[in-house]
């Protein structure tokens, strides 16, 4: 017999999360793109699901829309099931709101009226959120104008207003920015995440670019081949990669390989503990760009090591090039020949073939075993 819970035990529990998925599967024409996704999100919290293309995120986000239908697992809402082997509540009566790439405004429609569309009653009845929702998102002014007299940017607005009106208590978005320009995006991204925050609305954010996901998310779920291969806050998921290609996907990596003895390996920047690894086993050291440090030659001879930077490696500049932000210089290594590159803020620009002195900050290095592919590894240890 099941017994209810008492007060006291629910509020202890805390309330359900808006949206959850346990153990979701799909496949077309005999292949599995969805291998078994499971995430919760609660109220007033966004979830980035992250990845690259093909790997499976608009159809997990489909299916918690149930524009699809898993093959297995659950889909609940307010901790009621939306979808399972027996349920199936339709998309109309999920309380989710829609936003994707291509938003489509009814063009037959003014502004006013396609904000009014997802209410019940249109635009006169309704006519206080719609003017709320105008007015947060910077549009008054357009209430009676029609779609193609608004840019690209401003419809996008209308369509988050019209997304909204109703007030979903879950919002699932699919690449929802990807059709703005660069100089817009930016704008747009942080006045949708405002008013998703302030409207307290759980989010599901379906994007392939790590920049999106870093500026958005509460919680980034990193997918690949069908699966999450790691999930966490922006800042856990870009320090602790679970592996080399987790590090991978948010920016450049430099990788130095090496050969694990007695729980060190030697490399061109001095030895580098790497405890848990067999006598024998390859193991990749990963560092991002941003993590090298860069230091003159001084008549052959480098800076003095510290324990942080471990011991200093000459490196000749290949090329050198400015990218607005920071300065990218590649070198090549004198001890291996290997390819490494470096960024530094603002104008750095070496000649190419000058000698200069590689560190690597070693608290910022991952230790992988050496990948057979994009998605081997384990867990990451700091050096
Ligand atoms: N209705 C369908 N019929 C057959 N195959 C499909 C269908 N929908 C998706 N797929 C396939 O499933 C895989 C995952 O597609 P999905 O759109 O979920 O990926 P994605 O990660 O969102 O990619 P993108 O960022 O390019 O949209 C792809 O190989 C795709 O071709």
């Amino acid at each position: 017999m099941k017994v209810a819970p008492t007060e006291d035990e629910t509020r202890r529990a805390g309330p359900s999360p808006r949206l959850e998925l346990s153990g979701i599967r799909r496949s077309f024409d005999g292949r599995e793109v969805v291998r078994g996704v499971s995430l919760s999100i609660s109220t007033g919290e966004v979830l980035c699901l992250l990845g690259p293309s093909g790997c499976g995120k608009s159809t997990t986000l489909r299916i918690a829309a149930g524009v699809d239908r898993q093959d297995a697992g659950e889909v609940r809402l307010g901790g009621q099931v939306a979808a399972s082997g027996a349920t199936f509540v339709p998309p109309e009566r999920r309380s989710v709101g829609l936003m994707f790439q291509d938003f489509a405004l009814f063009p037959h429609l003014k502004v006013a009226d396609n904000v009014a569309f997802g209410l019940k009653g249109g635009a006169a009845a309704n006519g206080a959120r719609i003017g709320e929702l105008l007015e947060r998102v910077g549009l008054s002014r357009f209430h009676d104008s029609w779609p193609h007299e608004l840019s690209g940017g401003e419809q996008q607005r209308v369509a988050l207003a019209r997304a909204l009106a109703p007030r979903p208590r879950v919002m699932l978005m699919d690449e929802p920015f990807s059709g703005l320009d660069n100089r817009l995006r930016d704008g747009i991204r942080d006045e949708t995440l405002s008013l998703l925050k302030e409207e307290g609305t759980a989010v599901l954010l379906v994007t392939h670019e790590p920049d999106e996901a870093m500026r958005m998310a509460d919680e980034i779920a990193l997918m690949r081949d069908g699966r999450i291969v790691q999930s966490g806050a922006p800042y856990n998921i870009y320090t602790a990669p679970v592996d080399r290609a987790a590090a991978a996907f948010f920016s450049d990596i430099n990788v130095v390989r090496g050969v694990s003895r007695g729980a060190l390996t030697e490399t061109p920047f001095g030895a580098f503990l790497t405890p848990g690894h067999a006598d024998g086993a390859e193991v990749e050291i990963v560092i991002r760009p941003q993590h090298l440090g860069i230091d003159f030659d001084r008549d052959g001879r480098g800076p003095a090591a510290t324990p942080q930077q471990g011991v200093a490696a000459r490196a000749r500049v290949l090329r050198a090039r400015f990218t607005g932000r920071e300065s990218l210089v590649e070198f090549r290594m004198e001890t291996d020949g290997q390819v490494v590159k470096a960024t530094v803020p603002n104008v750095f620009l070496p000649a190419a073939g000058t000698p200069l002195w590689l560190t690597l900050r070693r608290d910022r290095c991952f230790v992988f075993p050496a990948s057979r592919g994009a998605g081997s590894g384990s867990g990451p240890s700091s050096i």
